[in-house]
C-alpha cells in the first residue's frame, strides 16, 4: 500500500521496530566528538573545526574514505572514549525506534596505532550492557578483520579474542575490498567457526560478484555485507534467493562512495522484487550522512518505496540478525502490532 503523503511516509518509517545489521562504531565518530576527545587526550588533529571535518567527507569511492576513517579513529585512546562513542551511537538510534544492533569493531585499527585490543572492547563492552540495561536495546558484538592486513595478522587478533570469545558473536572482513578477495582468509574463517563464531564479510561493494561467491563458499558466511554487485550474475542472485540470505545495504554509503551516482538509481528495490532478504543499515552514519531512519527515508523517497516494502525491511532486520528464533518471532509481532495501530 502507498503512503497517503511525504509526512505519513516519514511517520511510519520514524516508528518501525527495527534492527541495524551493519554498523561500524568507528564510523559512528561525529566531529563533534572527534573535537572532544582530541582535546581529552590532548591530540592534535588536522583541522580547525566540526564544520571543516565535514567539509573534507567528500569521497569518490571506498579507499578515499578508508583514509579518513583511519585518521579519524586516531582520537580514540582509552576505555572511557570507546564507551562514549558506543553510547552516543545507542542513543542515537535509540531515537530512531532502533531496538537491536549488530555492530562491527575494526579492533586492528587500533592494535596498530598501539591501542590494547582490551582497551577498545572494554569501552565497546559496557556501553552494550548500559543500552541493554537503560535503553532496552539489544545487541551483539562482530570483530572485523582488515582485509588489507594479512591473515597472520587477521589470525594474531583472533588469538587476543581469546579471553572475550563469550562476549562476540562473530567476525567480518572490511576495508580495501579490491585486491583483497574474501579466499585470502580462509584459514582466519574457518578457525573462528571452530571457535563457534558467526561469520559474516563485505562482499560486492566494489568487488566482483567473484568475491561475493567466495564469501559464500570459502567463507561460509551467514550474512553479506553489500553485496550489491551480486545483481550481476543470475545464478549468484538465485543462489542467494534460495538460501534466504541476508544482505545488508547501506544506501547512503552506496552514495557516498559512489557505488551508486543516484539513490533513483539504488538496487534495493529491485533486490526486494527478485525476493532477496535486503535490509537498511547506515554502515559509518557519521561520514555517509544518516543514521538508520535517515537511510530508510531517503532510499523510500528515491524508489517510491510503498508501506509492505518498509515492512519487509523492518522485518528482514530481525529476520537476518543474530537473536534466537523467539526474540524474532517476537519483534516481528511488534512490526505487525505496529502496523495494525498505524493502520487503525
Ligand atoms: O563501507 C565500508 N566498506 C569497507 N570497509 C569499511 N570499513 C568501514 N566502513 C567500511
Ligand atoms: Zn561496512
Amino acid at each position: 500500500m502507498s503512503f497517503a503523503s511525504p509526512e505519513q511516509r516519514q511517520a511510519f518509517i520514524a516508528g518501525i521496530p527495527k534492527a541495524e545489521l551493519h554498523l561500524h562504531i568507528e564510523g559512528s565518530l561525529e566531529p563533534e566528538m572527534m573535537f572532544a576527545l582530541a582535546q581529552r587526550n590532548a591530540i592534535d588533529i588536522p583541522f580547525a573545526s566540526a564544520e571543516e571535518v565535514r567539509k573534507a567527507y567528500a569521497f569518490s569511492n571506498l579507499q578515499d574514505f578508508l583514509d579518513i576513517y583511519y585518521q579519524g579513529m586516531n582520537v580514540l585512546r582509552t576505555e572511557e572514549d570507546f564507551y562514549d562513542l558506543t553510547m552516543a551511537y545507542f542513543r542515537r538510534i535509540h531515537a530512531d525506534n532502533a531496538i537491536h544492533a549488530e555492530i562491527f569493531f575494526d579492533p586492528q585499527g587500533h592494535t596498530e596505532r598501539g591501542v590494547a585490543f582490551s582497551i577498545a572492547i572494554d569501552g565497546i563492552l559496557r556501553a552494550l550492557d548500559d543500552a541493554q540495561s537503560g535503553l532496552n536495546i539489544s545487541s551483539q558484538l562482530i570483530m572485523c578483520f582488515l582485509r588489507h592486513l594479512s591473515e597472520e595478522d587477521a589470525l594474531a587478533t583472533l588469538e587476543k579474542a581469546t579471553p572475550y570469545l563469550d562476549r562476540i558473536a562473530g567476525v567480518g572482513l572490511d576495508s580495501s575490498e579490491l585486491g583483497h578477495p574474501p579466499s585470502k582468509f580462509t584459514k582466519a574463517f574457518a578457525k573462528a567457526k571452530a571457535l563457534g563464531l558467526k561469520a559474516v564479510a563485505h562482499a560486492g561493494e566494489e568487488g566482483p560478484p567473484d568475491y561475493v561467491w567466495e564469501a559464500l563458499d570459502v567463507l561460509k558466511i551467514e550474512r553479506m555485507d553489500h553485496g550489491n554487485r551480486s545483481l550481476e550474475d543470475p545464478r549468484l542472485v538465485e543462489r542467494l534467493r534460495d538460501n534466504q540470505m541476508t544482505l545488508t545495504v547501506c544506501p547512503l554509503s552506496n552514495l557516498s562512495l559512489c557505488v551508486v551516482n543516484d539513490l533513483r538509481d539504488h538496487p534495493l528495490k529491485k533486490m526486494l522484487d527478485l525476493g532477496l532478504r535486503a535490509t537498511v543499515n547506515s554502515d559509518d552514519p557519521s561520514y555517509f550522512g544518516g543514521y538508520l531512519n535517515d537511510n530508510y527515508e531517503a532510499t523510500a523517497s528515491a524508489l517510491d518505496l510503498d508501506k509492505d516494502d518498509i515492512v519487509a525491511l523492518a522485518k528482514n532486520s530481525f529476520r537476518g540478525s543474530f537473536l534466537d528464533e523467539e526474540a524474532i518471532s517476537r519483534s516481528l509481532r511488534d512490526i505487525d502490532d505496529y502496523v495494525a495501530r498505524f493502520d487503525g
